[in-house]
């Protein structure tokens, strides 16, 4: 197993010795789930659900209160320094809003370069080639590495996060809303960007979303959460249809085109 989130319960600006007199509703209550190597995860719920919080644990960025993130077999908040470094370059993140995941005044070989930096000891030469491969890799051009985010449309920026984002050959990345802020057009040419680089590099997502329709079309499996829990969990994405929970009909609700007419039709063929 990749991945096990165990009872995980936080809330937000409170300690642990806090923890027990709090008035506070958490923000996760008692999550639990897992994820096989290679498997992709689609995180549903409505806004303030807890999807992006739950992401942020599973990255090692927000200690929960309560319950374990265990990663590669080890509890990611338990393990020394050392581990947990190494923990982190297996675990990376492609946020929703692109302008604003990159420094605006570094180029796309130093935005890519970073995790390379970090990790890697290249030789300026082979982190020249190794970037240029990796914006081949999303769909760019080896001379975009000279380009500010400013002169990238949406669309090519996310390229460049995703670039950032494999650039270390991670085993998991958490993709929180990746696509919603991206139309229709570069929508559907990332999700497909994205299915292809899980199967070339053996890759497992976590992909947070509101749209159950992009959801359902990258996932294996899917988890509905609503306030701080998982209400419903689909290990075969197909169980969503059947599912009976208010939170679910609702997001299949959402999905649906607004004439009643096309209804039936658009829920066979997503
Ligand atoms: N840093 C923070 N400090 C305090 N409260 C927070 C913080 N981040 C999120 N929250 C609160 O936690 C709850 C869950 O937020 P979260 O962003 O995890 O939900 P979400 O399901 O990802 O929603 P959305 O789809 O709108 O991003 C919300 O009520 C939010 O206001």
């Amino acid at each position: 197993m990749l991945l096990q989130v165990k009872e995980v319960t936080h809330t937000y600006g409170e300690t642990r010795l806090q923890w027990r007199s709090s008035k506070r509703a958490p923000v996760l209550s008692g999550v639990s789930l897992a994820l096989e190597e290679g498997e992709c995860l689609g995180l549903l719920g409505t806004s303030g659900a807890g999807k992006s919080t739950l992401g942020k644990v599973i990255l090692g960025l927000e200690k929960p209160q309560a319950g374990q993130i265990v990663f590669q077999g080890h509890d990611l908040y338990q393990s020394d320094r050392a581990t947990r470094r190494s923990l982190r370059r297996d675990l990376q993140v492609v946020f929703q809003d692109c302008y604003s995941s990159v420094n605006p005044r570094a180029t796309a070989e130093q935005i890519i370069g970073e995790p390379l930096e970090n990790y890697e000891r290249l030789s300026v030469q082979e982190q020249k080639r190794t970037i240029g491969g990796l914006l081949e890799r999303v769909g760019l051009k080896p001379d975009d590495m000279l380009k500010y985010p400013n002169q990238f449309s949406g669309g090519q920026l996310q390229r460049i996060n995703i670039a950032r984002a494999i650039a270390l050959k991670p085993k998991l990345i958490v993709l929180d809303e990746s696509v919603s802020s991206l139309d229709m057009v570069n929508q559907t040419h990332i999700l497909s960007l994205l299915s292809e680089l899980r199967a070339d590099f053996g890759l497992s997502y976590v992909f947070i979303t509101h749209d159950i329709k992009a959801a359902y079309s990258i996932s294996d499996k899917l988890a509905v959460m609503e306030h701080g829990q998982v209400v419903e969990m689909c290990d075969d994405k197909d169980q969503v249809f059947a599912s009976t929970h208010q939170a679910v009909k609702k997001l299949l609700a959402a999905m649906l085109p607004e004439h009643p007419r096309y209804r039936s039709r658009s829920l066979g063929s997503i």
